[in-house]
């Protein structure tokens, strides 16, 4: 059920500031949806799912949902699509579509002429990308076809913005997309990982769209981790599983999306099966996920060593500066779509500085703004931009740091393992790196010397206090270790 982005489109350029929004309009349709859900579901499993879904708006037959994670839209759209759309159309019968679609992405409103018409065989649908064009429209219907989850047309490498923190990652993407079939490949697999909304999924749809354009006749396949067992398991009942294998080691070029949520024995095996029948026959798989396969335990140890000979490559807490080039590219966007709107550059730099967690809470910010001004007429100013996400900021709070996230991001910088931190080894490449914890410990925890001690293998407070004043000397000459630490304590902040 994915926002299309014609109809996303349709809606920003439909808005007018007088316009009330449309959100209480199939309130009470929605009420009685959710009660006849809860007793066919019982209360546990509704909450499980439900809890969170909100209606944004219902209007002439499209009925627009948001929830709070992809995951989250995903399960529901593939268990639940169906059931909702008739229960809907139970309650409200002119219901022709649902598009359900993740909090802060972006924020649509019901775009009445161009997306909420009946498609042409008067079918009611759910979800689709209706309105995507030309090759958009084309890969999208390859990658439905093939079983696949939906492409967003907008996640293209032209929309991605490179900047320190994903260099590396943008340029494997580009690579592995650009690559000729029947080439040997650089890195295969490719592993992406990174913690949430820092364009993992962008990345591995870039790379979709950009392999179908350069190359039309191959096979590009975008899966999630999720999608993946639910056509598995559905493959097995229809007793089809045969074709859905030979389906799979077909693909030139598979993208999986959010391994971690991968389970079940026999769904591993054949996602290993796969791996190691497309990586030998030299096809490129590209997986992404939010931690690397060393940490991703629920895994086969197969799994995880044959994920972990590619190339393992992690995209970084966006920086200030990439945060503001992408609220650059949004406003040039919209400026594209509104030749009146003004979006003065001091406005962005603020936003920058104060939306830090990821790309993400950066659009859902960005959205406000835009809605704030459509809405109420109000010109965009730092005032402005304070009052329209004060809660926003509010709870993005700092969270607080644990010793353990400290000894983790620490540990993986120097390639020493946490237990070596931990050990009594004393050898330098170990000693300097459990100082350097030990010492942004005391920094960005409130816990005392002994505590810290206690933490670290069981040493006396004395050690951390000699830890502390070393590293404060050290870096006090050394601007690379200053800068390193500065660096490790963004790192561990964000
Ligand atoms: N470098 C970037 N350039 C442009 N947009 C970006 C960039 N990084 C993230 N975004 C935007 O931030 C939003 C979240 O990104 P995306 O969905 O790819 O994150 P993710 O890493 O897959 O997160 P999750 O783990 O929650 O699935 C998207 O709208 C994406 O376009």
């Amino acid at each position: 059920m994915e926002m299309g982005a014609a109809a996303h489109q349709a809606f920003q350029e439909a808005d007018s500031p007088k316009e009330e929004p449309s959100v209480k309009v199939g309130k009470e349709e929605w009420d009685r949806v959710k009660s006849r859900l809860r007793t066919e579901l019982g209360e546990d499993v509704f909450s499980s799912w439900f809890a969170s879904v909100e209606l944004e708006g219902e209007q002439n037959g499209l009925v627009i949902l948001s929830v709070s994670t992809r995951f989250l839209k995903s399960w529901i759209q593939s268990h639940y699509g169906e059931r909702l759309m008739a229960l809907w159309r139970e309650e409200c019968e002119h219901v022709r579509r649902i598009d359900l679609y993740v909090r802060g992405a972006v924020r649509p409103k019901p775009a009445p002429t161009k997306t909420a018409a009946p498609n042409p065989a008067g079918n009611a649908a759910v979800g689709g990308m209706a309105g995507a064009a030309g090759l958009a429209g084309a890969q999208a219907s390859e990658n439905d076809q093939l079983g696949g989850s939906p492409l967003d047309p907008r996640l293209t490498f032209e929309t991605f913005v490179v900047g320190q923190s994903n260099t590396l990652a943008h340029a494997a993407a580009k690579q592995v997309a650009l690559a000729q079939p029947g080439q040997p490949v650089s890195f295969n697999p490719l592993f992406l990982h990174a913690s949430v909304g820092l364009g993992k999924t962008h990345l591995l749809q870039a790379i979709a769209w950009e392999a179908k354009r350069s190359n039309p006749g191959a096979k590009v396949l975008y899966l999630t981790a999720e999608r993946f067992m639910y056509s598995f398991v559905q493959a097995l009942k229809s007793q089809s599983a045969l074709d859905f294998k030979d389906t799979l080691r077909d693909i030139d070029i598979l993208l999986i999306d959010d391994l971690q949520f991968l389970q079940g024995k026999s769904i591993q095996q054949e996602f290993c099966h796969t791996l190691n029948s497309l990586i030998d026959g030299a096809r490129q798989v590209v997986v992404a996920a939010d931690r690397p396969p060393v940490e991703l335990e629920s895994l086969d140890e197969r799994v995880r060593s044959r994920l972990a000979g590619g190339l393992v490559s992690e995209l970084q807490p966006l920086e200030k500066e990439l945060r503001r080039s992408i609220l650059s590219d949004r406003a040039l966007q919209a400026s594209r779509r509104d030749p009146n709107l003004a979006i003065p550059d001091v406005v962005l730099d603020h936003v920058a500085g104060i939306i830090r967690s990821n790309g993400r809470d950066l659009d859902g910010a960005f959205n406000r703004l835009m809605a704030h001004n459509q809405l109420t007429g109000a010109p965009i100013t730092i005032e402005m931009a304070e009052q329209a996400l004060k809660d926003l900021i509010r709870s993005k709070e700092p969270r607080r740091i644990r010793i353990e996230d400290i000894q983790r991001v620490v540990s993986k910088h120097y390639n020493v393992s946490r237990s070596d931190l931990l050990s009594s080894r004393r050898t330098r490449t170990i000693v300097r790196p459990r100082q350097i914890a030990m010492y942004l410990s005391k920094m960005l925890t409130p816990r005392s010397l002994p505590e810290i001690g206690r933490r670290f293998g069981g040493r006396d407070h004395t050690t951390v206090l000699h830890a502390v004043r070393k590293i404060e000397e050290l870096s006090s000459s050394d601007t690379t270790l200053a800068q390193e630490i500065e660096m490790l304590k963004r790192i561990i902040s964000e």
